[in-house]
C-alpha cells in the first residue's frame, strides 16, 4: 500500500502544476481611497480555447472517509481550473505527472489562505477537504469535452499529518 505524505504548498514546489493563489509574496496595491488593497496577477486563467467563456462557480465539499484513498485522477485538456477556499480552513491537493507512475505523485497541505490554479491538462485529484460544508470559489471552463479521468489499478493512500 503506497502512502503519500503531504508537503507544505509553495509556489516553487507547485510551479510545474500551476499557480498558488496567495497574497504571500505578492505586492498589494492600495485602492478605494486607502480602504482596501488588492494583489493582481495571482493566476493565469486559461479557459477560453475554442471560444469558451470563463465559468465562476461555488463548490460545497465534504471530507472523504479516512484514510483517503486515491483511486481516481483527472485532468481538463481544454482549460485551467482554480480553487480558492472561502472559509480559511486547510485542505489538500494531490497532483501527478503520470497517473500510472506512483512515483510521480505529489501531495500538498494547503492553508486556508492558499488556492491553487491547475494548469490545463495537469493531472489532479478532485477537491479534497477536511471539514463538512467546505466552500470554494472555482474558476474553470465548463464544457462536455473538458474532462479526462483515469481510475488507478493500484490506489494510493494519503497519510494525513
Ligand atoms: N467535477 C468538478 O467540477 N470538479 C473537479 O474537476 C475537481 O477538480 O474537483
Ligand atoms: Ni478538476
Amino acid at each position: 500500500m503506497q502512502r503519500l505524505t503531504p508537503q507544505p504548498l509553495t509556489k516553487a514546489t507547485f510551479a510545474r502544476f500551476g499557480d498558488v493563489v496567495e497574497t504571500d509574496g505578492a505586492a498589494p496595491i492600495e485602492i478605494n481611497q486607502g480602504f482596501a488593497r488588492r494583489c493582481n496577477g495571482l493566476a493565469v486563467i486559461d479557459v477560453t480555447s475554442g471560444g469558451a467563456a470563463v465559468n465562476i462557480s461555488l463548490f460545497e465539499a465534504k471530507p472523504r472517509p479516512l484514510p483517503i484513498e486515491i483511486k481516481l485522477m483527472e485532468r481538463h485538456p481544454l482549460g485551467s481550473q482554480l480553487f480558492m477556499p472561502l472559509q480559511d480552513r486547510p485542505w489538500l491537493v494531490v497532483v501527478c505527472d503520470d497517473p500510472r507512475d506512483a512515483a510521480s505523485y505529489c501531495a500538498f497541505a494547503a492553508s486556508g489562505r492558499q488556492g491553487v490554479n491547475y494548469a490545463r491538462n495537469v493531472w489532479h485529484h478532485p477537491l479534497l477537504v477536511f471539514d463538512e460544508a467546505s466552500r470554494f470559489m472555482v474558476v474553470d471552463r465548463i464544457s462536455a469535452d473538458n474532462l479526462e479521468e483515469l481510475w488507478l489499478e493500484q490506489p494510493l493512500f494519503l497519510s494525513i499529518l
